[in-house]
């Protein structure tokens, strides 16, 4: 088979928190693949540890945090211009904070407030990492700033870089985010929930920029989201997780369109329909499982009306469906009985298809 070009291998990554009350079990064993130039999705409900896995990414995990187990290998092009593979867990915050953060993978958070600094005009902010990571000179780092502010979208370069963030929009101040995040020329943008603070008319726009720079710039994207709708629009694969682990992973089509674990049809029923007006078609009962406890079993059972005794007993493993798709729910064993998405899921699916067939999107 052929090899295939990787940025970030995640394998068997297992993270845990010491809190007041006990040993939070966040994360219980993840896989990822991420191949250059693609876009993956992870998506999930709140608390199924989407942040926490990329912040092991990026090295940022909290103080608390115990990496149990796992690798998390990221291949990148190195100061002489060389391809080298480092597993970002073995190395300590220094390296990570030189070589890594915001110069070979940058992130783009939910509310650009909080990742600007109020105090700084927006142009230091995003020479800043030119000038830490490349000692960039003043002039240089100035000149490509005001380019990078055009880039994004930003009228009157030079005047928005004497300005400071409350004087800015908020989907300009994310369009200054996105810049920050492409000064150092990263490899890889972690992008976290990046429109969800945003007015529906500029999500649109950001995601329209976020995927015209991948493009022009062949780097890779993790989008982290609750919104199936913007995972529809930008990925090319899909992981979907809950209490921790991933349930379902795909191409977006396989994903979206043949789901196969019940916290995906979830998911999917619980998307509210914009094009029809529909309302949710239906809400996942109950909340996730306290991760302060082990989980017997399927994590998921509790919360689904298709469980089968042996959800409570023993944990379903990945099956397979295609060289793409897999899922880990009981349902896919051979000795299961047939029981397939509801009816009107499946109907809102197709319907949804031939829409994205129609736009050609
Ligand atoms: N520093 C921490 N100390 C203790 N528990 C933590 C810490 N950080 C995260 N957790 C726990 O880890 C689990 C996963 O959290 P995470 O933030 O990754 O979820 P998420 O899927 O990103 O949710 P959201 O969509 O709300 O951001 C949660 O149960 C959370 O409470």
């Amino acid at each position: 088979m052929e090899e295939k070009d990787l940025i970030m291998k995640i394998r068997d990554l297992d993270i845990s928190f010491k809190t007041t009350a006990g040993v939070v079990h966040a994360i219980r064993g993840i896989n990822i693949d991420l191949e250059r130039g693609q876009t993956i999705s992870v998506v999930g409900e709140s608390g199924s540890g989407k942040s926490v896995t990329m912040r092991a990414a990026m090295g940022i995990l909290a103080k608390n945090a115990t990496v149990e187990s796992g690798t998390i290998e990221f291949t990148y092009k190195n100061d002489n211009g060389s391809m080298e593979t480092v597993d970002i867990l073995k190395k300590d915050k220094k390296w990570i904070r030189k070589n890594i953060n915001g110069k070979r993978i940058a992130m783009v958070f939910q509310d650009p407030m909080t990742s600007l600094d109020p105090t700084m005009n927006i142009g230091k902010q995003i020479m800043e990492g030119m000038r830490w990571h490349y000692n960039t000179s003043k002039e240089e780092a100035h000149k490509k700033a005001v380019e990078l502010l055009k880039e994004v979208g930003i009228e009157d370069a030079e005047k928005r870089m004497k300005q400071y963030p409350h004087q800015l929009s908020g989907g300009m101040r994310q369009r200054v985010v996105i810049a920050i995040a492409l000064a150092c020329d990263p490899e890889l943008l972690i992008c976290d929930e990046p429109t969800t603070a945003l007015d529906v008319t500029i999500q649109a726009k950001i995601i329209e920029l976020i995927r015209r720079e991948q493009k022009k710039r062949g780097i890779s994207v993790i989008y982290i989201t609750h919104d199936l709708g913007v995972v529809a629009k930008v990925a090319d694969f899909v992981n979907v997780m809950y209490a921790g682990k991933i349930v379902e992973k795909g191409t977006v089509n396989e994903v979206f369109y043949d789901p196969k674990h019940p916290y995906t049809w979830g998911l999917l029923s619980a998307m509210p329909d914009l094009n029809t007006d529909d309302d949710r078609l239906y809400t996942i009962p109950g909340s996730p499982p306290n991760l302060l406890h082990e989980v017997p079993g399927d994590a998921f059972a509790p919360r689904n009306k298709f469980a089968l005794v042996i959800d409570d007993k023993k944990e379903p493993p990945m099956f397979k469906i295609s060289e793409t798709h897999y899922a880990a729910t009981w349902l896919l064993d051979e000795r299961a009985p047939k029981v397939e998405m509801p009816i009107e899921l499946k109907n809102r699916l197709e319907r949804m298809k031939k829409e994205a067939e129609r736009y050609g999107s």
